[in-house]
């Protein structure tokens, strides 16, 4: 499982200089997916971001036998997946991060089934994957669950022939609308997935699929069609910049009175975040690809609500959550997106933050002083959180568990180095 890593911050300096936004974790995901599903060719991605869950990708291509080489300095993935052998997503890979799911489309369409040992990402309370299953056996497949003798439940999705049909997601599923357009991009006939995902980073990953011969319409509607084709091709792609890193170096300049040019970020990804962000006094000039950002005067407190986008992300509730601690007032954060997002609030805690819990809401009583403290980051961003919260407090703060802050964000202490932060990881 590799090394407990660690992160030390000394709070108390404002940030100033220029970022550069990595590329899209919930991008690159499905685009290594939907890499697999071309049989012959190699598949270039390019602004690549070097994080955990883009190793762990690899490992598990090169586990179901695809070639995968990783060029980090290059930020480059060039993807061979004409050797696909093995149906099996293995429990020791796969459990370690969410996108390892996306590989199934791939392994449904290049090897008539997918054996699922285990599906991770972040402990968010419920992760129900019922709106994938749901769509796969609409369009043909089978789908039955066994337990292995260690007592861990395996998926077993065959197959057969997958034909187009009317499919739909309860709510719009970010990962389930980008399978099942995966799934019915190499299907037999037409398929209409009602109620999509809007994200950016599925509008890209449908982006990468049309370049591969993929016949898809109505992304960023709501309602999605594809027409499936024989085969696709193997393409060159430069994924989005992603708009997760980019709100929490926003937050970064907030949360420290600074002033940041973050290159590769956009406004409009940012969503109704970039507007409660400027009612907390945060201000924005966009110029080009490159978005500036700055706080120079009281931080007020907010109202925040996730949605879907363009609503507020649930991936920067909790780098708001920290935020907030500083604000001239009580903020309200309501989170509906997932049923247990507030293990942050206790760890908070722990370094003075007043913050009161019920259910999926939150009062954060703001201001309050932080001073460091040692606190635990439960998921990837409660390990933001906590590196934005240690950016703003007296003293030192260590943040233990930060695997899971790498799975999402690349070269964390450095990019914060360079702004005048004093953070260090270390591993081991
Ligand atoms: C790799 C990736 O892209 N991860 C992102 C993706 O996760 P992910 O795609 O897993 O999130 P979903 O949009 O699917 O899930 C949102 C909600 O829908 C529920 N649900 C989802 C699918 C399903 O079949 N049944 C069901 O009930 C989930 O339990 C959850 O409460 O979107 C989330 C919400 O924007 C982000 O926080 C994650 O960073
Ligand atoms: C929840 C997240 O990711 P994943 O779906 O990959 O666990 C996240 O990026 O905050």
């Amino acid at each position: 499982m590799g090394h407990e890593v660690r992160y030390r911050v000394r709070g108390g300096r404002q940030l100033h200089g220029t970022v550069f936004i990595q590329g899209a974790k919930n991008a690159v995901l499905p685009m290594i997916g939907a890499s697999l599903m071309a049989a012959k060719g190699r598949t270039v991605l390019r602004n690549v971001p070097i994080i955990e869950d883009v190793r762990r990708a690899v490992e598990l291509a090169r586990a179901i036998g695809a070639k995968a080489e990783l060029h980090e300095t290059e930020r480059t993935l060039v993807i061979d997946a004409s050797s696909l052998s093995s149906p099996v997503l293995p429990a020791d890979i796969a459990s370690r991060f969410r996108g390892s799911f996306l590989f199934v489309p791939a392994l449904l369409h290049r090897l008539g089934e997918a054996v699922i040992e285990g599906v991770g990402g972040c402990n968010l309370g419920s992760r129900n994957l019922d709106f994938h299953y749901n769509g796969f056996k609409r369009m043909g497949a089978t789908v039955t669950e066994h337990v292995a003798d260690n007592g861990d439940g395996i998926i077993h999705i065959k197959a057969g022939d997958l034909r187009g049909g009317t499919l739909y997601c309860d709510t719009p599923s970010h990962t389930g609308t980008e399978n099942l357009i995966m799934a019915a991009a190499l299907a037999h006939g037409t398929t209409l997935i009602k109620n999509a995902a809007l994200e950016p980073e599925v509008l890209d990953n449908i982006a990468i699929l049309q370049a591969m011969g993929a016949r898809i319409g109505g992304g960023g509607t709501g309602f999605i069609t594809v027409d499936g084709v024989d085969e696709l091709t193997a393409v060159e792609h430069t994924v989005m910049p992603d708009r997760i890193d980019a709100g929490v170096f926003v937050m970064a300049a907030a949360i420290t009175g600074g002033d940041l040019n973050l290159v590769g970020a956009s406004l409009e990804h940012l969503g109704v975040a970039a507007d409660k962000l400027e009612q907390m006094g945060v201000e924005f000039h966009q110029q080009g690809a490159v978005l500036q950002v700055r706080r120079d005067r009281t931080l007020r407190p907010i109202n925040v609500i996730t949605d879907e986008y363009p609503g507020f992300a649930t991936d920067l509730q909790s780098p708001l959550m920290a935020l907030s601690c500083l604000a001239e007032g009580p903020s309200y954060i309501y989170e509906r997106i997932f049923d247990g997002r507030f293990k942050l609030a206790d760890e908070l805690r722990k370094m003075g933050a007043d913050i009161e819990v019920d259910g999926n809401r939150a009062k954060v009583n703001g201001p309050r002083a932080l001073r460091g403290a040692e606190v635990e980051a439960h998921d990837l961003r409660c390990g933001s959180a906590l590196v934005l919260a240690g950016l703003a407090a007296e003293g030192e703060t260590t943040i233990t568990s930060a695997y899971y802050l790498d799975r999402g964000h690349a070269h964390t202490a450095e990019r914060l180095s360079q702004l005048g932060a004093e953070i260090v990881r270390e591993a081991g």
